[in-house]
Formats: structure tokens, C-alpha cells, sequence
């Protein structure tokens, strides 16, 4: 196959460069990027391309895959694993053997066997121990016992039936999956993206999946797991980055981000936006040349309820406005010109002169200005009045607590938690046309619908003629006709559903994930919620590991809102990183969350014991005795050392990395804080003063249980401070 593709590209590249028509180029150049594309996809599925064998009890065998292949013939020779036939790799158990009598995994090593490894599920033969195991113990138990390299893997060799039932759930509705640190919540998102893509081809590859994290950390951490299951329709983001254009970096309190998240923040942005659209009482006298007008108080109400009553956003809703107020303009200056009756034509001619005059135009906009959501929010958040007005409903100690300075030059001024308000601002506002305000002059209104109509026109032209394209090679089963035609509207530059939804506020998706879900605020939520109007969303989380001041408490909370007694809730119960030893300890810490949650059980145990040592002046050491060990190692530090602490691991270990970011996964040493160590897990971990841990936050208790679950081998506590009576169990170090 990945010589007949590179053929197929060879010759479409073969018919030269620059010639032929505009037309005959774009075509060329879109066949040569897609067999590019699948010939990149042929060649990512180097490693572990065949990992299974089902044999049948009708003596048939099928080889499972990380793609199908057929031969000339059209013969199976390799079932891709998300295909239905191969649902017996992951589902069947000796008590549901589903037809099968064997399942047998295959490790590889390029293209040479170097493990079997088999499940008898022929109940006539046998014993009670292969009764109750695991879907491939050895298989899994070699691979989560495997040294991290800092990037997901996938886990398509090994999924575990609790797993796969997630994995291959229904497409439509709103999926939670509650599950302890461990329990592969992440992976099996991810392989679920990957399973919809491949199943839902037609319905998800034009709106696209995405998938957002916790943080940027943790999605380079994942971003590998996506290509390798071949899957490129996918966009993975933070909430941070939702909104385009805007790049959050200000760390705020998390006592203001809890207020910013609060779900009473949708009427204080609304009522800013009704802030904007008051009129004065008084009359507004404009001056021109000969003559001069004026608008009173009843004229501009009734202006005003027009346009609201349009129920258009604010920036669309300002023709309606100036339309009301220029046609009474007119007639006013038509009786001040001395024309009594005058036809409609004669009107709209005064209305279009006055609407270019500069007084008008300066009097229209200071009664309805434009705005955009930013400036909507720095004039909110910057004017006390404003807050007082919109946030009357606040107290007056959290209206102080949203009260900021303006953005000097060039400051960047937006957190996390501004996001979703920029996105809600977004929303009520609407668009302002780009060439509107380039031009600075609203007349244009009216030409630019006209000339949307038409790009929207040539769009449709082009997806008609794509689909004809598509169908005529023989092409639609790997290309849809929405991108084929994206990819000639862009004449040379090539989008992918991922990168055009990126740069688009109002895409929305054919299906969204979200990992570590407890996060996300109500605000947050409204507007994940934005981008699937059809509720195909799959949301996994823990609630025992929400950090954030604004996170959840409960997925009834979060969902009812949206889709009340609509979703459903899975369970995943087994711990496949963190080994028993160290759960023990990490179970004591989750009692500090909530006394009646329960940890997720741990698949194996490594025989290694956690350890506690003092003072903290033996970090250094403890850090390199521990790099002896091997493997990625991450030291857990509380808010308030990260520069202390991190100094003394950088200086002590030469390549250690402080501080999230790409470099911590690759380094051999990191030292990251609670949260930004979520979701991410390490050979060893080295928690540091796990009292201030606690104390740092009002969730400080699940940080320092997340602090405590990241290691998949072993895991040591370094204080000087006193030790939570939760770390009692552990051993105190050899050298302290
Ligand atoms: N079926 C499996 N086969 C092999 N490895 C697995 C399997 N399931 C999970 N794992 C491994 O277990 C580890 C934990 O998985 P993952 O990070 O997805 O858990 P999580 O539930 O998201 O954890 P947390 O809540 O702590 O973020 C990963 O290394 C993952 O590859």
C-alpha cells in the first residue's frame, strides 16, 4: 500500500509545476496533499501494526491492527481494531466468549514476534485461574510496567473490556466517565476519538472532535497518542485558548477566578452589554451646515426598543437603530428644507445623505457604539460605575475583587477564567465586519451582507463541484467534499477541519471530549457547551482531584443545566499506573478530600515501599540518588517554592527543567507543582512539604492527593515542615 500510494503521489507530483490552469494547479495539488496525507498514515503505523489474533470456533482466524489491509484479491489480511469484527479483542470473556475460543496478543519488535501471550475463552478447557483474569495480564502488565518516556502511548494492544465498552459507546448524547488517577480516563478518551472518527466518518471528519486538557503541558504530554491512531481531524486545546485571538497568561487569585467562573457572570456580561445600549433622556441636538436636528428622548427610546427587540446581537443590532433614528432625521430635515409631502424615494435620498454627513455619524456612534467582547470587558472591569451597574447583584467585596487597572501598552491582559466571558461577550455582541472597520464607516452595512451572500454563493459552487470530483475518482471514502473544497477556496494554503475550527469562535464540532472535566467552571461549561449544539460530547474527570476554586462538586451540577436527566455515567475502577504500595498511602490522603470516597484499585504491586525523609535540606541528595534509579523523575512542590525548590533540583541535577512546558516531559528531572503535574504521570515522584501542599489552597487536599498518584514506580516525601497525619504509613528514608 505504501508503495502503490508514493506511486499515485510520484505521478500527480510528475505533471510539472506552475503550468496548466488555476483550476487543473488546485486540483493537482489537492490529490498530491491527500495521498501525502495517507501515505504519512501508512507509514505511523510502523511499530505494533499487528498485535492480535482472534481465533473462532469455526476454526477462522482474524489478525487485529492498528489499520485494515486488504490484498489485490480484496482479502482481509488485518482488521483495524475499531472495526466491529474485532470488538471480541476487547469484549469477549470466558463467561461471554462471543465465538471465540482464543485471544492472542502478539508483542512485536518491528516486524520480528517476540512474545505470545494467550486467553483461552473456551470454557470446556479451562482452569479456574484462567476464569478470572485480565484481557491479556501479561500483555498489560508488561506495559504498564514499562519505563515512561515522558508521551502518552497508545493503548490499542490492551484495552480492557470496562475500557473498550466506553471506547465503542453510542456517538450521540453526553457520556461522563468517572474514574481514580490511573484508571486510563485519558487514554480511553483518546482512543474514543479515534474510534468515533473512524466509525462516524461521514458525520464527525467535517466538523472535526475536540479534545480539551488541563493545560499545555499535558496536551504535548498526549498530542503523540492522536497521529498514531491515525487520526488527524482532531483539535486539542485548553480553555485558555478557546477563545481565537487571545492568549490568557495573567495568573489571578483563586478567589477572583472562582468569582469569574460563577454562573451569575452571564447576566453581569449581558447587563454590560445593556450598558452600552442606553440613551439619554435629554434630546441630542446635532449641527449641520444649513440647518440643525434634533433627537429627543421619546425618539431614541423608540429607536433603542426596535433594536433590541430585534433580538440581534448589539453590533448587528445597530442598523436597526440607526435606520429608526436616520429615517426620522430625514423627515425632520426634509420640514426644516421647507418640502412638505415627499415620496419614499425622496426620503431615502435625505436619509443617505445624512447618513454620510460627519456629525451624524459621530452623534450614531456615541448612542450605539460598536464594541468589541474586549473592549467590552476592559470598560467593565476597569470603571466602577460600569460593575456597579452590570454586578449590582454582587456583593460590594466581589464587585472590588473584579475591579482591575487598564492594559498598559501591549500588556497582555487576560487569565484563564476572562475566556469564557470574551466568549459570552462574543456572543451577545456579535460580529463587527472586519471591512467595517477597516473603512470606519458604517454605511458599507448593507454592501457587505451583499457581498457575504456571495462568498457564501461561490462556497456552495465549489462543495457541489468537489463532491462531483470525490465521486468521480473514487476519493470520497478518504477526502470529504467540504475540505477538497476548502483546500481550492484556499487556493494554496491547506486547512485541516482542525486548524480551520482553531481560528473559528463559532465552529462547531461533530463530537467534544473533555479530560480532567472537574476543572472547568460554569462559565467555562457555557461555553464548551457553545461549540456542540447537538450534545455529542464525551466528559471524563475525577471529582476527588478538582483543584480549581471554580471546578465541580458534582456532574449533576455541571450537566443539568444542559441536558437534565440526559447523560449517562460510567464507571472505571482499576488503577493501571499508580502500584498498590503507593495507593495505600494515596488513600489516606483521599479521605482528607471526602471520607466516603473510595480509591481505584491498583492492578499490580512493584514491592518498592513510599518513603518520608527530613529536612528538606536532603532534597539535593535525595534527587540524585533517585536520578540513579532511572527513568523520568517529577518533584512535587507547594505554589509557594516553586522558586526555592526548583533552584535546588536545577542546581543539584544538570538537564533538570522547572517549571510546565515541553522541556519538563523530555527532562530527566522536573519539578512542576500539583496542578500542573494533573493528568501527567512519571516513573518517580518526590512531593515537597506536603503540609504547605494542603494548606496552600482551599483544595488543597486533592492537590496533594493528585501530587501523591503521579509515580508509576516509586515515591518519596521530603519535609521539614510537620507531616499530614494522612502520610503517616510511610517509611522514614534511609539516609534522614
Ligand atoms: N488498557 C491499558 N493498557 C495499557 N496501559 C494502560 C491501559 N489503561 C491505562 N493504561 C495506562 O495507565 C496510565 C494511566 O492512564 P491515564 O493517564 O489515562 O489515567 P487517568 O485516569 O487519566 O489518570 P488521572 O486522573 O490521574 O489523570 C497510562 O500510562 C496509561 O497508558
Amino acid at each position: 500500500m505504501r508503495e502503490r500510494t508514493q506511486r499515485q503521489l510520484d505521478e500527480v507530483l510528475a505533471q510539472g509545476g506552475g503550468g496548466g490552469t488555476h483550476q487543473n494547479r488546485s486540483e493537482r495539488d489537492t490529490f498530491a496533499g491527500m495521498y501525502a496525507e495517507r501515505l504519512g498514515r501508512l507509514w505511523a503505523v510502523e511499530n505494533g501494526l499487528c498485535f492480535g489474533r482472534l481465533d473462532n470456533a469455526d476454526q477462522t482466524s482474524l489478525y487485529i491492527g492498528r489499520i485494515g489491509l486488504a490484498d489485490d484479491e480484496q482479502r482481509r489480511l488485518l482488521i483495524d481494531w475499531r472495526a466491529p469484527v474485532a470488538q471480541p479483542f476487547y469484549g469477549a470473556t470466558p463467561a461471554a466468549s462471543m465465538g471465540v475460543t482464543r485471544r492472542r496478543h502478539l508483542q512485536t519488535k518491528g516486524r520480528k514476534v517476540i512474545g505470545v501471550d494467550d486467553d483461552l475463552l473456551d470454557l470446556d478447557n479451562l482452569t479456574d485461574d484462567d476464569v478470572a483474569t485480565l484481557n491479556g495480564e501479561a500483555a498489560l502488565l508488561a506495559s504498564i510496567g514499562a519505563m515512561r518516556t515522558g508521551r502518552m502511548r497508545d493503548i490499542v494492544a490492551t484495552i480492557q473490556s470496562e475500557q473498550d465498552r466506553i471506547i465503542r459507546s453510542d456517538l450521540g448524547g453526553v457520556l461522563v466517565v468517572q474514574g481514580g488517577p490511573g484508571t486510563g480516563k485519558t487514554v480511553v478518551a483518546l482512543h474514543r476519538a479515534a474510534y468515533l472518527l473512524y466509525t462516524h466518518r461521514d458525520k464527525l471528519a467535517r466538523r472535526g472532535v475536540l479534545i480539551l486538557g488541563p493545560n499545555l503541558t499535558f496536551l504535548r504530554y498526549i498530542e503523540q497518542v492522536l497521529p498514531s491512531l491515525g487520526e488527524t481531524d482532531v483539535l486539542l486545546s485548553t480553555v485558555a485558548e478557546l477563545y481565537p485571538g487571545v492568549t490568557a497568561m495573567v495568573r489571578e487569585r483563586p478567589e477572583v477566578a472562582r468569582l469569574k467562573g460563577d454562573a451569575r457572570m452571564a447576566e453581569v456580561v449581558a447587563r454590560a452589554v445593556r450598558e452600552r445600549q442606553r440613551v439619554p433622556r435629554q434630546p441630542v441636538d446635532i449641527r449641520l451646515d444649513r440647518y440643525t436636528l434634533r433627537l429627543d428622548g421619546r425618539v431614541l427610546e423608540a429607536a433603542r426598543t426596535r433594536a433590541i427587540r430585534s433580538k440581534k446581537p448589539h453590533n448587528e443590532a445597530r442598523g436597526i437603530f440607526v435606520r429608526h433614528l436616520l429615517n426620522a432625521l430625514a423627515r425632520q430635515a426634509a420640514r426644516q428644507l421647507g418640502k412638505g409631502m415627499i415620496d419614499d424615494d425622496e426620503l431615502a435620498d435625505i436619509r443617505e445623505d445624512l447618513r454620510t454627513e460627519r456629525p451624524v455619524k459621530a452623534a450614531l456612534n456615541r448612542l450605539w457604539p460598536y464594541a468589541t467582547p474586549q473592549q467590552l470587558l476592559i470598560g467593565l472591569f476597569t470603571s466602577r460605575e460600569r460593575l456597579d451597574y452590570a454586578a449590582g447583584e454582587f456583593s460590594e467585596a466581589e464587585r472590588g475583587l473584579l475591579l482591575r487597572e487598564p492594559p498598559r501598552q501591549g500588556e497582555n491582559w487576560w487569565a484563564e477564567s476572562d475566556v469564557p466571558l470574551l466568549d459570552e461577550a462574543a456572543e451577545l455582541l456579535g460580529d463587527i465586519d472586519p471591512a467595517v472597520l477597516r473603512a470606519g464607516a458604517w454605511v458599507a452595512e448593507e454592501e457587505q451582507a451583499a457581498r457575504r451572500a456571495a462568498a457564501l454563493d461561490e462556497r456552495q459552487h465549489q462543495l457541489t463541484y468537489a463532491k462531483e470530483v470525490l465521486e468521480l475518482t473514487g476519493l470520497s471514502d478518504i477526502m470529504d467534499a467540504e475540505k477538497f473544497a476548502a483546500r481550492h477556496l484556499g487556493d494554496d494554503v491547506y486547512l485541516t477541519t482542525a486548524e480551520r475550527a482553531a481560528a473559528d469562535r463559532t465552529w462547531a464540532f461533530g463530537h467534544v471530549i473533555v479530560d480532567e472535566a472537574q476543572e472547568l467552571s460554569a462559565m467555562d461549561w457555557r461555553m464548551v457547551m457553545r461549540r456542540v449544539p447537538t450534545r455529542s460530547m464525551t466528559i471524563v474527570g475525577d471529582l476527588a482531584q478538582t483543584g480549581s476554586s471554580a471546578g465541580a462538586r458534582s456532574w449533576g451540577r455541571v450537566l443539568d443545566p444542559y441536558v437534565a436527566g440526559r447523560w449517562r455515567e460510567e464507571h472505571l475502577s482499576v488503577n493501571y499506573r499508580t502500584p498498590a504500595e503507593l495507593m495505600a498511602v494515596a488513600s489516606d490522603v483521599l479521605k482528607l478530600v471526602g471520607p466516603d470516597l473510595v480509591a481505584p484499585t491498583s492492578v499490580r504491586e512493584t514491592g518498592t515501599v513510599p518513603w518520608a525523609a527530613s529536612p528538606v535540606e536532603a532534597l539535593a541528595d535525595l534527587v540524585k540518588a533517585e536520578v540513579v534509579e532511572g527513568g523520568h523523575l517529577v518533584v512535587i512542590v507547594p505554589e509557594s517554592g516553586v522558586g526555592e525548590f526548583g533552584e535546588i533540583v536545577t542546581r543539584a541535577v544538570g538537564g533538570a527543567v522547572a517549571g510546565p512546558g515541553s522541556a519538563a516531559l523530555d527532562a530527566p528531572v522536573a519539578v512542576l507543582t500539583a496542578t500542573q503535574a494533573k493528568g501527567l504521570e512519571f516513573d518517580a515522584v518526590i512531593v515537597v512539604e506536603p503540609e504547605l501542599i494542603l494548606r496552600e489552597s482551599p483544595r488543597g487536599a486533592s492537590d496533594l492527593y493528585v501530587a501523591m498518584t503521579r509515580a508509576t514506580q516509586r515515591l518519596g516525601v521530603v519535609h521539614s515542615g510537620p507531616l499530614p497525619d494522612a502520610l503517616v504509613r510511610l517509611e522514614r528514608h534511609p539516609i534522614t
